[in-house]
């Protein structure tokens, strides 16, 4: 047995010897996160659990909770971090992987802390997906997937609630050493050469 210090919970939180890598995925609305988390899927031992998907699937299940994240969502708001880590751990479990990439969480020191206080998990690294404005606007704008918060004024706010709570989160990886940025305003397949470079050989899924 390894020592306690040594070890992670699992996704319910009890103690365990299994260490699961996590990847947080960070950057702006439409700087590309789900899509570069596809293409590491496709070559990558990882499996990719979007925060947003999962508060999405939420509200369609009809779930009790499903009409304040609606809300939220629509406010380009950040939903309780209690919720969205539930979400997530749950996910981790029937995933039956021990390699994740988290796309979209934390989005603010709130969802950071209590994470990593409920799983006991530290990132392996965080991925950051640095982008303008302007192009994220333009992506959102003609995604086309019909999103009730790609609207000029959700995303605004969305924008305003990046700047403000979940660029510190990626300040206080940065400082810790742990954030990989990458320059998203280029095209997909330039973006994901570079992460390719990231994640290495290692996990590299076999031909
Ligand atoms: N490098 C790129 N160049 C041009 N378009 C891109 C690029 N990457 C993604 N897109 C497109 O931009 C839109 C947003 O991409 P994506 O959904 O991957 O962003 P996201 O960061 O996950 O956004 P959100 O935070 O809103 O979920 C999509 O329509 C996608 O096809
Ligand atoms: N940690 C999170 C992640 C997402 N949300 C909500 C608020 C976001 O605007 C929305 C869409 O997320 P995306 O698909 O753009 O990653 O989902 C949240 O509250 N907390
Ligand atoms: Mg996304």
């Amino acid at each position: 047995m390894g020592s306690v210090e040594a070890a992670n919970k699992d996704a319910n939180g009890s103690l365990t010897e299994k260490n699961p890598t996590v990847v947080f995925v960070l950057g702006g609305p439409g700087s590309g996160k789900g899509t570069q988390c596809a293409n590491i899927v496709d070559n990558f031992q990882y499996t990719h659990l979007s925060a947003g998907d999962l508060l999405r699937a939420e509200i369609k299940s009809g779930s009790e909770n499903g009409t304040m994240i609606q809300n939220m969502i629509k406010e380009g708001k950040i939903v309780p971090s209690e919720v969205t880590i539930k979400l997530l751990q749950k996910a981790m479990k029937e995933s039956g992987n021990d390699k994740f990439l988290i796309d979209g969480f934390p989005r603010n020191e709130e969802n950071r802390a209590a994470f990593e206080k409920v799983t006991g998990i530290e990132p392996a690294f965080v991925l950051f997906f640095d982008c303008p404005e302007e192009e994220m606007e333009r992506r959102l704008l003609s995604r086309n997937q019909g999103r009730e918060d790609d609207n000029i004024e959700t995303i605004r706010k969305r924008f305003k609630v990046f700047l403000e709570s979940s660029l510190p989160v990626i300040n206080y990886y940065d400082a810790k050493g742990k954030v990989r940025k990458i320059n998203a305003a280029r095209s997909v397949e330039e973006v994901f050469e570079t992460v390719k470079g990231i994640f290495g050989p290692k996990n590299e899924k076999a031909e």
